[in-house]
C-alpha cells in the first residue's frame, strides 16, 4: 500500500494514471542517483543503485548501514561471485559497508563473494527488493542497490523521498507500450530509399521517444517487409567494426525500398536495453577477453534485457497486422508473436564480417540461437 492515496488527490489525476506516473518519477530519482521508496505487501524498503553509492544519497545511505543495509544483486552477477545455488536475485547483509565493497562486489570482474568475508548464500528478496532492481534496469544503470527496511515510510515520504509499489514497476512496460502514440511524422528522403517517411511516437517504457521509418508505400494488406532494429550508437552511426549492426540498418532500409517497400522500427534499445553506460562497460570487459554475454553477465544482466511489446503496439499504429521478419534472432521472432504480430515469415540478414566482429556473431550463433552461418559469411571455417 502507498503510504498516500495519490488515486484520490485531483492534483495527482490530472496527469493521467497515478501508477505509471510514480513510475516515471522514480526512474528520473534513480537516474539522479536518489534512493526511492519501494512498497509492497507489509514490507517497505529504501533503495538506490549501488552505482550512485559515491553521490551525496551515498552518503545517506551509509550512515543507515547501522540500522541493517544490505546489497541486492541479480543471479548473472551472483553466478559470477561464485554464489551458484540460487535461481533469482538475493540480499546480502552487508556487516562492512563502504564504497570499495559495494563496488567490488556489484561489478568488479575479479570479485567472489567469499573476498568480503561474505561467505553465505544470502537470503532470498520479495518484490520490493525485486522490483528495486527492474527499476534500475528501466533507468539503464547496473542492476545492483543497496537497501535499508523503512521503518517509518511517512517519516521519509515527508522528507522528500518518492514512493512507489513494486506491482506498478512490474506493470510498467506493458501498460507504457499499449500507451504509446504517434506525436509526428516527416518525409525523410534516405540515400538508400528516397520516399522515407520518419513516424515518431512516445510514451513507451523508459519515457523515450521510438521511431519508425516507413520505407516507401509497403501494401498493408498484405504482410510488410520489417526489422525490428535496436539502436546501436557505435555501429549504426559510426561504422564500429565490433557489431554487424550498421550494414543490418542500412542494407534492411536497401532492401525495403528495392521490394515496394517495409517498415524499419528504430528501438532506443541501446546494448540490448541495457544502455551504453552499461555497453561501454562491457565492452572494456570484452577488451580483457570476455565475450558479449560473459560480459553482460559479470555486470549482472541478463542474455538480453530487451522488451519487444513495444514493437507490437507501433505496427499496429501504423496499420501493420502480418510481417515478412528481417532477423536471425529467434527471440525477436517469438516476442513479436507474443505481441501479436503475425510473423509469416522470418527471414536472414547479414552484416559484413570482420575480424573485430567474429567473436560476437559466434557467440550469438551460440549462446542465444541466432541463426547465423559464420562459415558461409567468411567464406571458410571462421578462426576461434
Ligand atoms: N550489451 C551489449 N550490447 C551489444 C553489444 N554489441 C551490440 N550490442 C547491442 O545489441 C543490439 C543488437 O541489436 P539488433 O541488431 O537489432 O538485434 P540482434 O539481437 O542482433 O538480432 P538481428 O535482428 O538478427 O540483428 C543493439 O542494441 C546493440 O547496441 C555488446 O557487446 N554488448
Ligand atoms: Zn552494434
Amino acid at each position: 500500500m502507498l503510504t498516500s492515496t495519490p488515486s484520490r488527490s485531483p492534483a495527482f489525476s490530472l496527469f493521467g494514471d497515478p501508477h505509471q506516473t510514480r513510475v516515471e518519477r522514480a526512474i528520473a530519482e534513480f537516474r539522479s542517483g536518489r534512493p526511492v521508496l519501494f512498497s509492497g505487501g507489509v514490507r517497505s524498503v529504501l533503495a538506490m543503485p549501488t552505482e550512485a553509492v559515491d553521490g551525496p544519497a551515498g552518503d545517506m545511505m551509509l550512515e543507515w548501514a547501522v540500522r541493517g543495509a544490505y546489497l541486492v544483486l541479480t543471479r548473472p552477477r551472483l553466478h559470477h561471485l561464485g554464489v551458484a545455488n540460487g535461481v533469482g536475485p538475493r540480499r546480502f547483509p552487508l556487516p562492512m559497508l563502504d564504497r570499495n565493497l559495494i563496488d567490488r562486489l556489484s561489478r568488479q570482474t575479479d570479485a567472489a563473494m567469499t573476498d568480503a568475508a561474505m561467505t553465505d548464500t544470502g537470503e532470498s528478496v520479495s518484490p520490493v527488493e525485486e522490483a528495486a532492481l527492474e527499476l534500475a534496469q528501466l533507468a539503464y544503470l547496473i542492476p545492483s542497490v543497496i537497501a535499508v527496511e523503512a521503518q517509518d515510510p511517512a517519516r521519509l515520504v515527508e522528507a522528500g523521498a518518492l514512493e512507489v509499489e513494486a506491482t506498478a514497476i512490474f506493470n510498467f512496460r506493458d501498460i507504457a507500450a499499449r500507451q504509446m502514440r504517434i506525436v509526428s511524422r516527416s518525409p525523410v528522403p534516405l540515400a538508400e530509399a528516397r520516399d522515407s517517411e520518419f513516424v515518431v511516437f512516445r510514451g513507451g517504457e523508459g519515457m523515450r521517444d521510438q521511431v519508425a521509418i516507413v520505407v516507401g508505400d509497403p501494401d498493408l494488406s498484405k504482410p510488410v517487409l520489417t526489422r525490428v532494429h535496436s539502436a546501436c550508437l557505435t555501429g549504426d552511426l559510426f561504422g564500429s567494426l565490433k557489431c554487424d549492426c550498421g550494414d543490418q540498418l542500412r542494407g534492411g532500409v536497401k532492401r525495403m525500398a528495392e521490394s515496394g517497400g517495409g517498415i524499419m522500427l528504430y528501438l532506443d534499445q541501446e546494448g540490448r536495453g541495457s544502455g551504453i553506460a552499461n555497453k561501454m562497460r562491457a565492452y572494456k570487459l570484452q577488451c580483457d577477453g570476455l565475450d558479449t554475454y560473459q560480459a553482460d553477465s559479470v555486470l549482472g544482466l541478463d542474455l538480453d534485457s530487451r522488451h519487444f511489446a513495444m514493437a507490437g503496439t507501433m505496427l499496429r499504429l501504423l496499420g501493420v497486422a502480418r510481417v515478412h521478419l528481417l532477423t536471425n534472432n529467434p527471440e525477436k521472432i517469438a516476442a513479436l508473436k507474443a505481441a501479436g504480430i503475425d510473423v509469416v515469415q522470418d527471414l536472414r540478414m547479414f552484416g559484413r564480417p570482420t575480424e573485430e566482429n567474429v567473436r560476437y556473431l559466434q557467440a550469438k550463433r551460440d549462446r542465444a540461437g541466432h541463426r547465423i552461418g559464420i562459415e558461409a559469411l567468411f567464406g571458410e571455417p571462421a578462426a576461434e
